[in-house]
């Protein structure tokens, strides 16, 4: 049952009708086809679709958008526009004696006499015929109208490309193979949205031009009961960054061979490599962050990726044959986690970061490890043992270089402290505690 109180309703409406004032009609046409198929009982969808249908000399389709109108319409008023307009199809069409019934049906409708004599006037030249494909859908309109729509990938360079990706809607595949560290997309968001109230959502649909509005409705929605804008907002938006196109149609998987980060100074979103990627290979971020994916058992993380994104995650840490290894790995990791800030001892908590990261390379996660290494580094600083500080700090500087951009706060956060791993600003514990030395405990040589 369409919600016709929705507030997105009334703003596609009008960026329809912009569109239409600006000779936009491809654009008109999407979002017409948008409406209509949103509530196919609403006849004036029709009548304003067959308008931009006329004008974009899609003549079959005016005439049955008319014919719907009349079937849905009861206002003369509209009857009399759903006529006229059919009349003029049909006139393409070279279906004469149906465009003079029309004219008559217009008439009758209390259409304007003299708009009637001059159609009248027209039906005696000889029209041409059309020939063309129905367009029924918002996807069918895409597809014929992907370069006007802005769609169709035009940038050469680009290492993905959006297809089909089975049974999860649309995903992005690459191109080439792919470097751990490699920047895979950097795009402007756009619909960021700072707070995200409903009305704030809402507000930040209206700004979109039409066209703009046009591309984000052919985004998935998985929760269409909650409003459109924000069914969208909600399927796609970016934490910071808010709805990005091309980044919306990556899908998720628990072991993701990239990630997804925003670049706060240019105010970009990003998506890197955290894995060498085949080519033809499925791109994979996580759709959720930090603990909630590299410390959660799969119960936990399907709850929670059902619940936001209505799919059940079949990745291959969820996959039925690994899901139990990956689970007991992912919840030692979390205890770890958890335990580290209780940690006297700094040997066994260097140990345990150790553990922690060897489980997440087991795993197959290459995200994140730099949340431990940081730790580690803190502890060695506590200690003075500045070999060890800065093992740990080169550690979590390279990975948050590769994993972010070596641009990104959070490399050049590591970067400083690489750089003087005896400052207290860096860390506010260093050389507090009596000199250990923890040069024996170093990650296993990467797998
Ligand atoms: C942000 S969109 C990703 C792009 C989406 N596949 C599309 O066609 O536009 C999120 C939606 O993609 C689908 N999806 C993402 N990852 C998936 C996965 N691992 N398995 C099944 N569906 C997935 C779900 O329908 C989810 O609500």
């Amino acid at each position: 049952m369409p919600n016709r109180l929705d507030p997105a309703i009334e703003i596609i409406k009008a960026k329809a009708d912009e569109a239409f004032n600006k000779n936009d009609f491809v654009v008109a046409l999407f979002l017409h086809t948008f409406l209509s198929n949103n509530d196919p009982g609403n006849g004036i969808y029709h009548l304003g679709r067959s308008v931009t249908n006329l004008r974009l000399q899609r003549w079959s389709d005016a005439a049955k958008d008319a014919t719907k109108a009349l079937e849905l319409c009861e206002a003369k008023v509209h009857k009399a526009k759903a006529h006229f307009r059919r009349c003029q199809a049909r006139r393409e069409l070279n279906d004469i004696s149906g465009a003079n019934e029309d004219l008559e049906a217009f008439l009758f409708n209390g259409g304007a006499p003299k708009t009637a004599s001059v159609e009248a006037q027209k039906l005696k030249a000889t029209p041409r015929s059309a020939n063309e494909t129905v367009l029924e859908d918002i996807t069918d309109v895409a597809t014929l109208f992907s370069n006007t729509l802005d769609l169709a990938d035009n940038n050469p360079d680009a290492v993905y490309e959006i297809r089909s990706a089975s049974g999860k809607g649309l995903g992005a595949f690459a191109v080439k193979r792919l470097q751990r560290g490699d920047l895979i997309l950097t795009e402007t968001p756009m619909v960021p949205v700072d707070d995200t109230t409903p009305y704030n959502v809402v507000t930040g649909f209206k700004q979109l031009s039409p066209k703009n509005l046009a591309r984000c409705l052919l985004l998935h929605n998985a929760h269409p009961e909650i409003g459109l804008f924000e069914g969208i907002y909600n399927t796609n938006g970016f934490a910071q960054a808010g709805v990005v196109l091309d980044a919306s149609r990556f899908n998720h998987s628990c072991s993701p061979n990239a990630r997804y980060t925003y670049h706060e100074p240019s105010k970009q979103e990003r998506i890197i490599a955290l894995t060498d990627i085949a080519e033809g290979e499925q791109i994979y971020v996580s759709y959720l962050q930090g603990r909630n994916v590299y410390a959660s058992p799969r119960s936990k993380r399907r709850q929670t990726l059902s619940s936001r994104y209505g799919f059940c995650c079949q990745c291959t840490a969820c996959d039925d044959a690994n899901f139990e290894e990956s689970d007991c790995r992912r919840q030692e990791i979390g205890m770890i986690w958890e335990s580290l800030p209780m940690m006297i001892d700094g040997r066994k908590m260097l140990m345990s970061v150790v553990r922690a990261i060897t489980l997440m390379r087991e795993d197959g996660y290459l995200g994140d490890a730099d949340d431990f290494a940081v730790d580690a580094a803190a502890v060695c600083a506590g200690y003075s043992d500045w070999e060890s500080c800065e093992y740990w700090a080169k550690f979590a500087y390279e990975n948050r270089a590769a994993e972010f951009g070596a641009d990104h706060p959070h490399a050049e956060h590591s970067r400083q402290i690489l750089d003087k791993p005896q400052s207290r600003e860096n860390h506010p514990q260093a050389g507090l505690f009596p000199r250990r030395i923890y040069k024996d405990i170093r990650l296993p040589r990467e797998m």
